[in-house]
Order: C-alpha cells, then sequence, then structure tokens
C-alpha cells in the first residue's frame, strides 16, 4: 500500500514538475528569442491584462507599442504572440505570405479547426476555410446583395417607426437601437425570421447575442486559454447542456436548421422541388452533403494550388456558417452605425454635407440598390469612423503555420501574429499630423493603394470580412432613412469621448444623442 501511494505520489510530482517546465518554457520564449515585449506573469503571460472589458486590451497594445516598437512579443496563456504594426509586414502576412499564414488566433473554446465538427468560416483554416469560403461567397455576390436589398429596406423602415416614436422622448441611446436593426437583418437574412421583433421584449435572439458581447467573460476564457484541455472539455460539455451564450445561440439556430430541413424533406415526398434559396438556411442547406471528409483536408498542405474544392458542406458546418453569420453580422454593423453616428455629432459641419449629400441623391426618390453608390461622401464618412474606430480588429489575426522570415523577422510554425490595427490606423506617419482629427475628405483624394497594409478595419488578403459590403450596405441605408428626417445632436448623457469598453469587439459604452427633426 505505502509504496503504490509512493508510486502515486511521484508521478504526480513529475507531472506538476512537467507542467510547469512547459508553462515556463513558453512563457520565456520571447526572452529566450531575445524579443521585447510585455512579460506578465508565468502560466498567463499577459492574458489578464488583454481580457480586462472596461480597458479593452486591443487598445491595451497601442501602449505597449509605443514602449516596445512596431515588433513585440507576448504570452498569453500557452500561446506565443508577435504584435505588428508595420504596414508593410501585414501585407507580407495578409497577402503575400498568405500560404504561411492561413489560420486565425483562436481562444480553445472555439474548437480544434482541423477536427471540430462545428467549425465555421471564422475559425476554419486550410483547406477547410477555402471551401467554406468558396460556399459562402454566393451569399455576399452582387446579385445576392440586390436581394437582400429589399430585407434591408424593410427594416431600415420599421426602425424610423420606432425612431418617431423615441425621439419624442428625448435622448436614445442609439448603439441599443442599431442592435436592433441589425439583429433584424441578419436573423431575416440568414436564418428566415419571418415575424417582426425590433424594439420586442420577445426577442430570445437579441437578448442572447447581447449577452455574447455585453458582458465580460473574462475568467472562463482565461482558464480556457491558459489550459486547453478544459476549453475543449467546456466546449464538449456546454454543447450537451448549455449555460453559456454562444452555444446556446448555436443550438437555437441548429433547431432552426433542423426544422427547415424536416419541412424540405416533407416538400420533396410530396414532389416539391426546393426553389431559389429564401436565406442563408436554404443555401447552406442545397450544399449539404452526408460524406463531407475534413480530416483528409487537414491533412493536405495548403499551397497545393491544384488541391480540388468540393462545393459541399457537413450538417454540423451548415449550423456553424448560420451561426458566424448571425454572430458576424450583428454586432459589427451596429457598432460601426453608432461610430458614425458619435462622429457625426459632434462634427455638426460634416453631418450638413452627408444631409446635403442624402438630399441631392434622394430627396422624393427611393433608396435603390444601384444608387447607393452615388453617396460618396457618406463612403467617406463610414471609412474614416473605421479608420478611427477599428471596431473588430481582433480578428486581424494570422497564426504562422510553417516557420518563415517576414521583412527580415522569423516567425516560427505555432506563433501568433495579431496586428495593432488601432495603432496602425492612427499613426501619423501614415496619416500625417491630423491623424487623430475625423476627416472624411481625406478619402476623397486618397489613393487607396498608398495604405496598403495601413487601413485594415475589415481585414486584408483572402481572409479579408466576408460581410464588408453588406455592412456598408446596410449602414447607408439606415443613415440615409435617419438623416433626411433627422440630425444628430449631443444631449445630456452624450458622452464626450466615448468610453469604449469590450475584450471581443470594441464598443463605447454607449451613444446617447437627441434625434432633431430638420423641418423644426
Ligand atoms: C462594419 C462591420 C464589420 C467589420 C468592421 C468587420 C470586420 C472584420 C474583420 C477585421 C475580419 C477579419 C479579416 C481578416 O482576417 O483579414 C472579419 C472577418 C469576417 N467577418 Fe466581418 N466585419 C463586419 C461585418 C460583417 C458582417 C455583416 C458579416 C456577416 C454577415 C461578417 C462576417 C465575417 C466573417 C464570416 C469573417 C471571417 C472571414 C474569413 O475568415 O474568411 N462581418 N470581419
Amino acid at each position: 500500500m505505502f509504496e503504490l501511494f509512493s508510486k502515486l505520489f511521484t508521478l504526480a510530482v513529475l507531472g506538476i514538475i512537467g507542467v510547469v517546465t512547459y508553462y515556463l518554457w513558453i512563457w520565456t520564449y520571447w526572452m529566450r528569442r531575445g524579443v521585447k515585449g510585455p512579460r506578465g506573469k508565468p502560466f498567463v503571460g499577459v492574458l489578464n491584462v488583454l481580457l480586462d472589458h472596461e480597458k479593452p486590451g486591443l487598445l491595451k497594445l497601442g501602449e505597449w507599442t509605443k514602449e516596445y516598437g512596431k515588433v513585440y512579443g507576448y504570452t498569453d496563456g500557452n500561446q506565443r504572440t508577435l504584435v505588428v504594426s508595420d504596414p508593410a509586414m501585414v501585407h507580407e502576412i495578409f497577402v503575400k505570405q498568405f500560404d504561411n499564414f492561413y489560420g486565425r488566433k483562436l481562444n480553445p473554446i472555439q474548437g480544434n479547426p482541423d477536427q471540430d465538427e462545428r467549425v465555421h468560416l471564422l475559425s476554419a483554416q486550410g483547406f477547410r476555410w477555402k471551401r467554406l469560403r468558396t460556399i459562402s461567397s454566393v451569399s455576399f455576390s452582387n446579385g445576392s446583395l440586390r436581394n437582400i436589398m429589399s430585407t434591408v429596406e424593410d427594416s431600415a423602415l420599421e426602425f424610423m417607426k420606432h425612431m418617431e416614436e423615441k425621439s419624442a422622448n428625448g435622448e436614445i441611446d442609439m448603439l441599443d437601437a442599431y442592435q436592433e436593426y441589425t439583429m433584424d437583418v441578419i436573423a431575416r437574412v440568414a436564418i428566415g425570421q419571418r415575424d417582426n421583433k425590433m424594439f420586442s421584449d420577445q426577442n430570445e435572439l437579441l437578448k442572447i447575442v447581447r449577452q455574447i458581447f455585453g458582458g465580460s467573460r473574462k475568467y472562463l476564457m482565461l482558464i480556457c486559454q491558459v489550459f486547453p484541455v478544459v476549453g475543449q472539455a467546456i466546449r464538449s460539455l456546454t454543447f450537451k447542456y448549455p449555460k453559456i451564450a454562444p452555444f446556446k445561440l448555436y443550438l437555437m439556430i441548429k433547431k432552426a436548421v433542423m426544422e427547415r430541413k424536416e419541412q424540405r424533406d416533407r416538400e420533396l415526398e410530396n414532389g416539391v422541388e426546393p426553389g431559389e434559396p429564401q436565406d442563408f438556411i436554404d443555401m447552406f442547406l442545397d450544399a449539404k452533403s452526408d460524406d463531407v471528409d475534413f480530416s483528409k483536408e487537414a491533412r493536405e498542405d495548403f499551397s497545393k494550388r491544384n488541391m480540388k474544392i468540393t462545393k459541399e458542406l457537413s450538417a454540423d458546418e451548415v449550423v456553424g456558417q448560420c451561426f458566424v453569420f448571425v454572430i458576424g453580422g450583428f454586432d459589427t454593423t451596429a457598432l460601426a452605425l453608432s461610430y458614425v453616428t458619435y462622429l457625426l455629432t459632434v462634427n455638426p459641419e460634416v453631418q450638413k454635407n452627408v444631409q446635403e449629400e442624402v438630399d441631392a441623391e434622394f430627396g422624393d426618390s427611393e433608396i435603390e440598390f444601384e444608387k447607393l453608390g452615388r453617396l460618396k461622401y457618406m463612403d467617406c464618412v463610414i471609412k474614416e469612423a473605421l479608420r478611427l474606430y477599428p471596431l473588430a480588429s481582433i480578428s486581424n489575426s494570422r497564426k504562422c503555420m510553417h516557420t518563415t522570415t517576414v521583412n527580415g523577422v522569423e516567425i516560427e510554425a505555432g506563433v501568433y501574429v495579431q496586428m495593432d490595427t488601432w495603432t496602425i490606423q492612427r499613426d501619423p506617419t501614415i496619416w500625417g499630423d491630423d491623424a487623430m482629427d475625423f476627416k472624411p475628405e481625406r478619402w476623397e483624394s486618397a489613393n487607396q493603394s498608398e495604405y496598403k497594409g495601413a487601413y485594415i478595419p475589415f481585414g486584408l488578403g483572402p481572409r479579408q470580412c466576408i460581410g464588408m459590403r453588406l455592412a456598408v450596405m446596410e449602414q447607408k441605408v439606415l443613415l440615409t432613412h435617419i438623416l433626411k428626417k433627422y440630425s444628430f445632436e449631443t444631449g445630456p448623457s452624450t458622452s464626450i469621448p466615448l468610453k469604449l469598453v469590450g475584450s471581443a469587439t470594441t464598443s463605447p459604452e454607449n451613444v446617447f444623442v437627441q434625434l432633431k427633426p430638420r423641418n423644426q
């Protein structure tokens, strides 16, 4: 008995020594390589700083960039991350060396991109990503966007009805309001929501998605990233017993997909062939197949150009795809609209210019898809707001898949690269001394290729945001409706400057403004 106990004790001590050595090895990685950067503490590195909801980690990167320069390294849990704010390196990694950087930085609770059945476009990598991207691209083609436009217009008109009532009652938190709009659009476009749920207490989907982006899950994310095995275990468990918001959403979407599949099966039995897809669920179900083997894709060398890409999805991928579009389409676009609103409110002369353009182009005419391109100044406003507030910059990351050298810096396979987007997009050496000013006019004369690697609110290269054009369309349609009728004005609760929070996307805490009717 004593012998057994002694063996177990020795094994436990060896296990602990092994684990501690592994974490110290990771933690000292950048020191051993002579790369500067914040060290943090063993095991967590700087993860606890990055996950602070009240002081967004993505802004913290900028403070470190000032201290350590355009390339520095830190560890976060068991991940080794290189932070880059040199546009030439950004371009090299995102575009030229894509074959060496085709994965994204993930928390283990998001699944293993090569093995997990439920992986989606944002988290997939290699040929699996390519297959998902090829299938999804159809949803954002010109033809699809033209069809989606009528839904967007419908949601915008519904939104305006609510604004009429709310504007009479004083200030409105436009961030909250815009979330209603973007949820309505994406719920209709992606998962076929039929009834109107805008500003209703019954909108379960919105409640769950708000939980996903709203609060801080610092300690959960910390544990999962420090101990990936725990992250994977929590992931498996919460799919069975969904307690955390993203998993509740996943199951909600799964139910919607299953119901649609059953309905389509019933119709097929009665000889009714599926017609034109009505939403993303239909479109992805059209691509569903029972024998998709993604383990083979993970083994293939991604630099091979001639690998045949099938256009099929597994059942889990159908759900994953709908999930990622609901998540991707909701928060980002509401935030983009909120930042534009804030900037127009505190820059009334710019707002006046946008209103004049809106009056000239859509004074008494309908807002049509083809005519949206005429809103050139509004385009500059949207671009400039995203330059100052690159709200989704967390996604501007890559995993190094093969050891390589980028502009003289050796990056080993397995290291993650995070772009310091906020620093790059506010850098006076790129944008001039007025880099911190909101100046939409800079885009009127801008030669876009000048900003190669320096303007990346939607990322860059083959993995650039797939929803970019939808996001811009949604913003243009709603801003046109609002600014035709109202002006944004500050109120007693408008916070100037904005207080920014968040750990996934970077969000203003609120954007209270008054909507003043223009004809008064
Ligand atoms: C203003 C709004 C938006 C911003 C600022 C934004 C930003 C971004 C960024 C920075 C990336 C990473 C790109 C890269 O790694 O190169 C990304 C990827 C992605 N976005 Fe967006 N996004 C927005 C709207 C949307 C919308 C409306 C959708 C879908 C309906 C969407 C879906 C996605 C997806 C699926 C990816 C992953 C693409 C891939 O890896 O192939 N986004 N987005």
